[in-house]
């Protein structure tokens, strides 16, 4: 049944390609349903960060563009809308790579991300939820970011999203280079923020931890929605054992129930 609450992300037979050549999505059809955590997973090329692009509206600034279906969220359409756009609607991406302000302190970061001009009272509040998710960053607000550590900077990033406070949250690759501490860490603050009413798009190289954290989960092979379903049933799948989460499968099992071909 789709979920057919005001808040859900609802991505339906969606092309997008990036000039005449690439065509990234070919009809993929998502539902990220309101309050949940949803992990899409793929090899590298598959077609993620084109669907977080498509959804955060940075999708232009990347030279790509929807040639057909619809992105909706909370009711409202979001083709073509611009990342500002998105962002009022309660969408923010925490893109790849944790690009923070390196010159930056962690603060000016974070107001970097807020929504006020001025050091709002929302703003204040905003980052104190974001200080409460990761005291580590409490400790540094005048240290450059330039300067922290590849998992702070990780931390940095999410926070700046948080401060626009998102109704979905998208995540791109969050875990990748960090240490597995470090990784175990992002997986909390992931659940927590989630706990906090927060939703999440997640796409994960790390395929263990994003089946354990979502749901749902998609499976994305280039561009087309290979396999969905239930994240627990879905791991339980020959095909997500042993493409992505590197397992030997002596035997060849039926599909789990609930998981569907296709989309
Ligand atoms: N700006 C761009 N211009 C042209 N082609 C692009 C651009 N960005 C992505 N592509 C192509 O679109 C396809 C999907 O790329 P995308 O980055 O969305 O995949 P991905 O699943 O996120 O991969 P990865 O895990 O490696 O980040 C790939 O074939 C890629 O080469």
């Amino acid at each position: 049944m789709p979920d057919v609450s005001p808040e859900a992300l609802h991505i339906q037979d969606l092309d997008v390609s990036y000039g005449q050549s690439v065509r990234a999505l070919r009809g993929v059809t998502l539902t990220v349903p309101a309050g949940s955590v949803v992990a899409l997973l793929g090899a590298n090329g598959a077609g993620k960060s084109t669907l977080l692009r498509t959804v955060s509206g940075t999708l232009r600034m990347h030279r790509g563009a929807i040639t057909a279906g619809s992105v909706e969220y909370a009711g409202r359409k979001l083709n073509g809308a611009d990342p500002v756009t998105a962002v009022r609607a309660g969408v923010v991406q925490v893109p790849e790579g944790r690009r923070v302000f390196g010159a930056l302190t962690v603060d000016e970061n974070l107001r970097a991300g807020g929504l006020g001009l001025h050091r709002s009272r929302r703003d204040n509040a905003a980052r104190d939820r974001v200080f409460g998710l990761f005291p580590r960053l409490a400790e540094r607000t005048n240290q450059r970011a330039g300067l922290l550590s590849g998992g702070e900077q990780q931390m940095l990033a999410i926070g700046r999203a948080l401060m626009a406070a998102p109704k979905l949250l998208l995540l791109d690759e969050p875990s990748l280079g960090l240490a597995p501490q470090m990784v175990a860490r992002i997986g909390e603050v992931v659940t927590e923020i989630n706990r906090q009413g927060t939703s999440v798009l997640l796409v994960e190289q790390n395929a263990a931890m994003a089946l354990e954290l979502a749901g749902h989960a998609y499976v994305l092979e280039v561009g087309e929605v290979r396999l969905s379903g239930p994240a627990a049933e879905l791991a339980r799948t020959d095909e997500v054992r042993r493409l992505y989460l590197g397992e030997e499968t002596p035997r060849q099992e039926p599909v789990a129930a609930g998981v569907e071909k296709g989309r």
